[in-house]
Parts: structure tokens; C-alpha cells; sequence
């Protein structure tokens, strides 16, 4: 196997109960694998939920499948029989007639086999196309409802990562699972035919199958927690194949000379693990022989019984090519539904990871009876001694912070990296919830509040916002998507971020894709892009208006003319601007000075500087680098 295809896999964790079936991975039970299998209730169920009829035709044929071979062979038994009686009693018309009736319904029933066949095998690819891509859906819908947090948690990211590759790899399953259900009806109808003749057949078949049954579990378990075991590393390679090979990382790549030290450990590991499979694969190919050796022995036995008793005439020739054919296709189906169930328990386990995915449960959400959203907000955004703490750090990133942002107000945050100046917009937008005090909005907490009305009412726009690889009207559409064919709002926009101007240079205007990777696509310089983002803060009918260093790649003139802009522009809105340029910042009503995420200062540009704190020392640090 190479290392793409390798098992998304995730390591051992005590956050959720299922995750302590990693920690025990290496000592997958029969029980753990009987277990795995009360799974695929919900699965039939989200497959049937993705297509009834097609689910209902599916099953349907292969009943009507799993009962050809047995008819076939019991057919085949009847030919010879009817074939003997007529070599030795010389052949009337009649018997002639019945025996090329039965040959008739032999080839009625072989061209049926096929036909089914591939309407089975039609329908499988159908139902497995839709499944995935319902799947997929669900997969996305649920992301979007689950917190920033989650993402930011390895062992979230990794049970996505492997959420992520069920959607494509269960339609193996659910063909693995009906062909099961189907070869054991099959064996049904052939082994009711063993057993008119000899109850022992079955248990010789029985010895016959087991050695290779039992081998290939223990193989199939030992792949299993190999590749489960290694999910970060797997994590590993797809960043490396991207960070190696991706339009976005291809310019630092080539800068740095990165592909060589890139390639390198991209090798180490996907070697590493290439070694570890190999083995696995090399002792299970020896031992598989063997075993196959016995059961081949066991299935001859039989065979030897069945020869005998059709030489001393106690079984007619008819009936020796019925059991023989029975024997070696029982033998044939149970290895297989014995092999396939070992795989099966395995694919029901992975199944565990999609369910595990969809159980988690966003913490951050809408209260049942939410408080109307103030429109206007009349007494605005209160911070009451406010901490946070991100899950992955043991640092408060804010600590005590406490101020009021008032409606109307221009507030701009300063301070240096990592004060805490994003976290407290993050906070408000209630991407996070604090771990301590509260954050009112006209003296309700926001928890309060409907999670989408709050949203809405509030436009951020991040330092790392999104270049969409879509058309440039998109690009600004985005910041209220449900506008997205309003074009005089997107122009409107566009004009008050100073991305109509960008915008006009394009060939195709407000329809030019944007980003290099796709055909006609054209790139923007980062300031272009900030002007085009900044329009996606216009476009939003937001109360409180947040920028985070978004304009950081502006020229100093643009970003002066953006703000003086953004003043007029939102007045008797509220607004946070988060800037390291002073000539900006002064701009704001009230400036807050945030340190290791504590409030240290707060005032208007003046009272700050006649204060000769913190402010005013970086003010001067700033001033003096123009100097
Ligand atoms: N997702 C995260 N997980 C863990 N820690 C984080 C995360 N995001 C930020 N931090 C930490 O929280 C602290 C505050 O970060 P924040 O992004 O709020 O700073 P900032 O003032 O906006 O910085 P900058 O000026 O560099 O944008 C930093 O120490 C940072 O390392």
C-alpha cells in the first residue's frame, strides 16, 4: 500500500469513550469486532435514507442471485442423470425433449446470473455514488455547525481527517455487506443440498475453511492497528505532498529550496510506514499459503468420499457433479464470507469513525428561547472581567479585561504580537465562548442571543480572511452570501473598499475568477486582495464592524484614505479596528492598550499620549522610525 492510500488514523485520546477502542487497537477482540458490527444497523439505515428504491432493487436482485448457483447445479445434476439413462436405454424422442428442456433452462438460468450481475453491480456504483455524496454533505453540514475550538484539536482534526475518508471508501462496504447477506443465502440453498446427502460434508467443509479464516483475521487485525497507529504521520504526508506541491506554497517552496528537505522527510516517512506494511503483507502471504494448503486437504477428502460412493454405485453420476460443484462453491463462499467477514468487522470499525464524527456536539450554541437582537443596540458590548484560555495552552490569552464598547463607537485595539487583540474579537463574534466573566450586549450575555443574529449583526473581517479561488463579485458577495446576486449592493461594496477600482482592471470585471490555480484565473497583489476583502465588510448590514489588520498590505496612503473612508462610511455604527500603524489608530474614538492579554490602557489618542503610558511609548517608537 503507499502512504496515500494509508488508513486515516488518530491517536489514542480520553476525550470521547470510543476513543478508548484506539488506546486498545493492538488488542482488537472478537468481541470489539462483534461489537463494530451494531453499526451497520445505522449504516443500512443512511444508505437507505440516501435511495429506497434503489436500495429495496438492490437487495431484491441479489436474493434472486444467491439462489442461481444452487439451481444451476441442481439443473446440472438433472442433465447428466438424463444424459446417463439415455446412453443406456437407447434414447426416445421424449426423454431427448426433457433433457434439451433442461439444458435450455441451464443457459436460461447462466444468462440470468450474468444479467443480474451487472444490474447488481449498476446499482451498487449508484447507490455508492449517492451515498458518498450524501455523505459528504452531512460531513460538511456538521462542520459547519461545530466550534473553531474542535478545529483547532488535534484529535477533532484527525477524527475529521478520517470521518472525511469514509465517505468515499463505504460503498466497499456496502458491497462487501450485501454480498455477504447474498453468498450466505447462497451457501443456504447449496448446503440444504449437502445435507440431503450427508450431514458430515458440512463439518468437514467447516474444518476445510477455518485454518485460512483464522490466519487472515489475525492479519487483518495486525494491518488494522498499524494503520490506525499511524494517522498523524498520515497527517503528515498529505501536508507535506501539499506544502511540495501546491500553487500557494510553490513560491517559498522555490525561495527557501524546501523540496529537497520537503521530499526528504516525505520519504523517511512513507518509507518508515511502507516498511512496517510490508512485512505485514510478506507473513501474511506465507502463512496464508500454508493454511490454504490445509483447507485445500480437508475440501479433497470430501472429494475422495464423494468419488467413492459414485464408484460402488450408491450415488448417481448426476449426483457426484452435484456434490462435488456443491462442495467446492460452499467451500468457495464460506472462505469468502469468512475472509470478507474479518474485512467486514474492520470496515464496520472505520464506520465507528463516521458516527464518532457526527456524534460530537458543538458547545457553542443558539440558547433554546433566545433574547430578541436589539436593533439598534442601545447600550452596546460590555466586557466583565473577561478570561480566556485557547484548549491547546496553558496561558490565559485574556485575562480581566473589562470596558464597554458603546453603540456608535470607533474603538481600535493596540498592542503587540500575541497581546490577545484577535482573541478579543473572536470572542465577541462567539467563536469562543470565555472561560471566565461574561461579554453583555445591552446587558444580556450574548449566549443569550440567537449564534446567527449575533453573527449577523457583526462583520469581521480577519487578517488571514479567505482568497476565495472564485469570481471577484463572489469575493465581496461573501460577506452576506444570501446577496450574492444583488450586483449594485457587490459594486456599492466594492466602491467603499476601493475595490471597484481593482476590480475595473480585470478582463472580466466583477466575473473574473480570482486565484491562479484555475483557467483564466488572474492574481491580485496583497493590497488588491485586502480592497477586495474589505468590500465584504460593506456588504454586510452588520451593527458592529470589526477589522483585523486587514489593510496591513495596503500602501500607507491607501490605508489612511481605506479608514478615513471607514469612518464616514459606518457612521452611527460601532467599530473595532485592530491596527499597528498609530496613523490609524488615532482615528478611533477610544483606543484600548492590551499587554500579555491584559487591558493596560484606555482613552482617546490624546488622553493616551498626555498619559505617557505604554501607548505613548509605542507611539513615539513609531514616530521616531519616520523620523
Ligand atoms: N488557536 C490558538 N490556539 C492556541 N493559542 C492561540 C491560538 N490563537 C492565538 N493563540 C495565542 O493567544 C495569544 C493571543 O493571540 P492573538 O492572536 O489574540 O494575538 P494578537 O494580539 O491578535 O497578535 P497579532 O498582533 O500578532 O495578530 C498568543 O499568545 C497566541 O499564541
Amino acid at each position: 500500500m503507499t502512504p496515500t492510500t494509508i488508513r486515516p488514523q488518530v491517536p489514542p485520546s480520553g476525550a470521547v469513550p470510543t476513543e478508548k477502542k484506539d488506546a486498545l487497537s493492538d488488542q482488537l477482540s472478537w468481541r470489539d469486532r462483534f461489537a463494530a458490527l451494531g453499526n451497520l444497523p445505522a449504516f443500512f439505515r443512511l444508505v437507505w435514507e440516501t435511495s429506497p428504491p434503489l436500495f429495496v432493487g438492490d437487495a431484491l436482485l441479489r436474493l434472486v442471485q444467491a439462489a442461481i448457483p444452487a439451481a444451476s447445479l441442481y439443473i446440472g445434476k438433472l442433465i447428466i442423470d438424463q444424459v446417463v439413462s439415455l446412453t443406456k436405454a437407447g434414447g426416445s424422442t421424449t426423454d431427448t425433449m426433457l433433457l434439451w428442456q433442461l439444458v435450455a433452462a441451464e443457459f436460461g438460468l447462466a444468462i440470468l446470473s450474468t444479467a443480474i450481475g451487472r444490474a447488481i453491480s449498476l446499482m451498487d456504483g449508484l447507490l455508492g455514488d449517492k451515498f458518498a455524496n450524501a455523505t459528504s454533505i452531512r460531513l460538511m453540514e456538521h462542520a459547519a455547525e461545530l466550534d473553531l475550538e474542535q478545529f483547532e484539536d488535534a484529535t477533532f482534526y484527525d477524527k475529521l481527517e478520517r470521518a472525511r475518508r469514509q465517505t468515499s471508501g463505504r460503498t466497499v462496504l456496502l458491497t462487501g455487506v450485501f454480498g455477504q447477506v447474498q453468498q450466505l443465502i447462497s451457501v443456504g440453498f447449496l448446503a440444504a443440498g449437502l445435507a440431503v446427502y450427508n450431514p458430515w460434508l458440512l463439518l468437514l467443509i467447516a474444518v476445510a475453511v477455518t485454518p485460512s479464516f483464522i490466519g487472515d483475521n489475525y492479519f487483518n487485525k495486525k494491518s488494522y492497528s498499524l494503520s490506525r497507529s499511524w494517522t498523524p504521520e498520515r497527517r503528515e504526508l498529505d501536508y507535506l505532498r501539499y506544502v511540495g506541491a501546491s500553487d500557494e506554497t510553490a513560491k517559498e517552496v522555490k525561495i527557501f529550496g524546501l523540496s529537497g528537505f520537503l521530499i526528504d522527510r516525505f520519504r523517511v516517512l512513507s518509507n518508515e510506514y511502507l516498511g512496517k506494511n510490508q512485512a505485514i503483507a510478506m507473513s501474511r502471504a506465507a502463512w496464508g499459503t500454508l493454511l490454504t494448503v490445509l483447507g485445500t486437504a480437508g475440501y479433497y477428502g470430501a472429494y475422495v468420499w464423494i468419488v467413492q460412493r459414485a464408484v460402488t454405485g450408491q450415488i448417481s453420476l448426476g449426483d457426484l457433479t452435484f456434490l462435488a460443484g456443491s462442495f467446492r462453491q460452499v467451500r468457495g463462499s464460506l472462505e469468502g464470507i469468512l475472509l470478507q467477514f474479518s474485512s467486514l468487522t474492520q470496515e464496520a470499525i472505520y464506520l465507528q469513525d463516521l458516527f464518532d464524527y457526527f456524534a460530537i456536539k458543538p458547545l457553542i450554541h443558539s440558547p433554546k428561547t433566545p433574547l430578541p437582537f436589539p436593533r439598534p443596540v442601545r447600550e452596546g458590548f460590555t466586557f466583565e472581567n473577561v478570561g480566556f484560555k485557547y484548549t491547546n495552552s496553558e496561558r490565559w490569552a485574556l485575562r480581566g479585561l473589562s470596558f464597554t464598547l458603546k453603540p456608535g463607537e470607533k474603538l481600535a485595539l493596540v498592542g503587540e504580537n500575541g497581546a490577545g487583540k484577535t482573541t478579543l474579537v473572536k470572542l465577541l463574534a462567539r467563536l469562543y465562548d470565555p472561560a471566565e466573566g461574561r461579554i453583555l450586549l445591552d446587558g444580556h450575555d450574548i449566549r443569550n442571543y440567537n449564534l446567527d443574529d449575533l453573527r449577523r449583526n457583526i462583520g469581521v473581517i480577519f487578517q488571514d480572511y479567505i482568497r476565495f479561488k472564485m469570481s471577484a463579485g463572489t469575493n465581496i458577495a461573501v460577506g452576506d452570501i444570501d446577496e450574492r446576486t444583488n450586483q449594485p449592493r457587490i459594486e456599492n461594496s466594492a466602491q467603499r473598499s476601493l475595490a471597484d477600482s481593482v476590480i475595473a482592471k480585470l478582463p472580466d470585471g466583477y466575473q473574473q475568477q480570482l486565484g491562479k490555480s484555475f483557467n483564466k484565473g488572474v492574481e491580485l497583489s496583497g493590497g488588491e486582495w485586502q480592497k477586495v476583502a474589505l468590500g465584504r465588510a460593506y456588504m454586510r448590514d452588520a451593527q458592529l464592524i470589526i477589522l483585523d489588520e486587514p489593510t496591513a498590505a495596503l500602501d500607507a496612503r491607501a490605508e489612511y484614505e481605506v479608514f478615513q473612508r471607514f469612518n464616514a462610511l459606518t457612521e452611527g455604527k460601532s467599530s473595532v479596528i485592530i491596527s499597528h500603524r498609530f496613523s490609524t489608530v488615532r482615528m478611533a474614538n477610544r483606543i484600548l492598550v492590551l499587554e500579555g492579554g491584559r487591558l493596560v490602557e484606555i482613552g482617546s489618542h490624546e488622553e493616551l499620549l498626555a498619559q505617557n503610558g505604554r501607548y505613548a511609548e509605542l507611539f513615539a517608537l513609531q514616530a521616531r522610525g519616520y523620523q
